[in-house]
């Protein structure tokens, strides 16, 4: 994430609700024709990735297995991505050999925002990582974000700092 300033923690998972207009699943192959690096832009500006990059860097993340969760929300009537988020769970030696979740790249598309499926799609992921025995689920956003992810269960915790490259 771009200038992170809070670091924040999950206290509470949430069912998602797929019924409706959007349908939250794993990222897919095909998925890089549906408008999953326009979404991405909306995060960080980038120059779109060639297939082959997509394709490369999906089967490095496919070998972590469900360590490694890319959830988009497919808008049903056209097939195009209006949501994506990632998940990460990383093995500690601490808290007993723990997991923690890291929760990353949350991004809805502009025209669908203000409708809860940012919300949904975060509430998924932490869904995922308490499933995979983790203790906590972490992330990092600016100030102004507060507000969301404090709406999707989370509260604020610790100071997060950053070194570049
Ligand atoms: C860990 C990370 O990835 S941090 C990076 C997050 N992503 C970005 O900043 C990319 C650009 N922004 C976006 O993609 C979207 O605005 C998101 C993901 C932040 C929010 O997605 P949306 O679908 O619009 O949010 P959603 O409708 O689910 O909002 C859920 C609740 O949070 C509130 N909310 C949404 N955005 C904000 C905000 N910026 N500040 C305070 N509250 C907010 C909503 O009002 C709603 O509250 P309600 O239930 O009382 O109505």
């Amino acid at each position: 994430m771009e200038q992170p300033q809070a670091a924040m923690v999950a206290t509470e998972a949430g069912a998602g609700d797929d019924t409706d207009a959007y349908r939250i699943r794993p990222l897919e192959l095909g998925d890089i024709s549906k408008g999953f690096c326009e979404l991405l832009a909306q995060l960080s500006p980038s120059a779109p990735l060639t297939e082959d990059a997509f394709r490369n860097r999906f089967a490095e993340l496919a070998r972590l297995g469900a360590d490694h969760l890319v959830l988009v929300a497919e808008y049903t009537a056209t097939g195009r991505l209006a949501a994506a988020g990632a998940v990460l769970v990383e093995r500690k030696f601490i808290r007993r050999c723990g997991t923690v979740g890291h929760v990353e790249d949350v991004v809805v598309d502009a025209a669908a925002r203000g409708h809860g499926l940012g919300e949904r799609v975060v509430r998924r992921l932490v869904e995922h990582a308490k499933g995979r025995g983790c203790y906590k689920v972490i992330l990092n956003c600016t100030q102004e974000l507060t507000g969301f992810y404090a709406k999707c269960g989370f509260v604020e915790k610790n100071v997060q700092m950053g070194l570049y490259f």
